[in-house]
């Protein structure tokens, strides 16, 4: 099952800090979308506002239509596993996936279990006494064998180690696979995660900056390669957002759709173009001073 998400004019305050400022976006669902901002932009707040565990200040929130908010019905098609866990500290990780399959209709045990075994978790000791990348990989077990129609992980797998974050990898793409609905993931690490995105939202101080299928955006941008003075005569005027050289061979990274136009010039100019990497396209798009 496959739900959308509806955002419209959401808005949500602590205090006098405006973590979400107006913001409205729609993912029709049964995607993988990736969330991307710098720290403090919202993402944590958005996605508990979409889960229900937290109320929105003005807007509001539908989830396949209706508002989450105090709506078990709806809530229970809901995973968020953020960062902070959410796990019982005395809790084992038997106990803590015990608990899960409580409140979750789709849970599959077995899943459970062999995602544990692959993240190496410890079944018996404590969540307290667990480390940093061990409660990652239970919160992100929890995640993914719950199967819930819109699974939100937000930075949850960030204590993990490099085996087990491409395991995870692995393993979320063929279960999603098999078993279609909308994850939303945020992440940092956006290098490594860019293949599993076929969306991305990007936000910045609580505001949409863009949503774009993944590969559109990366078409707002180019990687040009080719000799150093073709690339240099290439790129003088444009946007560069990174360099990089390599003997004779230089890269430079621009900003801008590169039209028929470019295209033929870069032919001329005898330099490749290639889509920009995610990270690059980030990078400038969240580079303004702050409000
Ligand atoms: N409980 C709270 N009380 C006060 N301010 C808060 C609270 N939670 C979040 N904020 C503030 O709201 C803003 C958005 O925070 P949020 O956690 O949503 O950002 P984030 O994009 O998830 O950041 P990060 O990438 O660092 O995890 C920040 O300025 C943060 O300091």
């Amino acid at each position: 099952m496959t739900l959308g998400i509806d955002v419209q004019g959401l808005t949500v305050r602590f205090g006098d800090v405006t973590a979400v400022d107006d913001l409205s976006v729609r993912l029709a669902g049964g995607k993988i979308y990736g969330l991307l901002g710098r720290n403090g932009s919202g993402k944590t707040t958005l996605m508990s506002a979409i889960a229900a565990f937290l109320q929105a200040d003005r807007g509001r929130v539908l989830v396949d239509g209706e508002q989450p908010y105090e709506n078990p019905a709806v809530t229970e098609q809901i995973c968020l596993v953020r960062d902070s866990g959410d796990l019982a500290d005395q809790d084992s990780a038997r106990a803590a996936l015990k608990r899960a399959a409580k409140f979750r209709p789709n849970w599959d045990a077995e899943f459970a279990e062999r995602l544990i075994e692959l993240f190496r978790v410890p079944t018996r000791r404590g969540v307290a006494r667990m480390s940093r990348g061990q409660r990652s990989a239970l919160g992100v077990t929890v995640g993914l064998a719950s199967r819930a129609p819109v699974t939100m992980l937000d930075e949850s797998y960030f204590g993990m180690d490099a085996p087990s974050r491409y395991a995870f990898y692995d393993v979320l793409l063929e279960d999603y696979i098999e078993h279609p609905r909308t994850i939303v993931i945020s992440t940092h690490l956006i290098e490594e995660v860019t293949r599993l995105f076929e969306e991305v939202v990007i936000i910045d101080q609580g505001r949409l900056v863009a949503h774009d299928e993944t590969e559109a955006l990366r078409m707002r941008g180019a990687a040009v390669t080719g000799a150093v003075s073709a690339v240099e005569a290439f790129t003088d005027g444009m946007t560069v957002l990174a360099e990089r050289r390599l003997g004779g061979t230089k890269s430079v990274t621009v900003f801008g759709a590169m039209g028929a136009e470019q295209r033929a010039r870069a032919s001329e100019f005898d330099v490749e173009l290639e889509p920009v990497a995610l990270q690059d396209l980030f990078v400038h798009l969240t580079k303004e001073a702050p409000r």
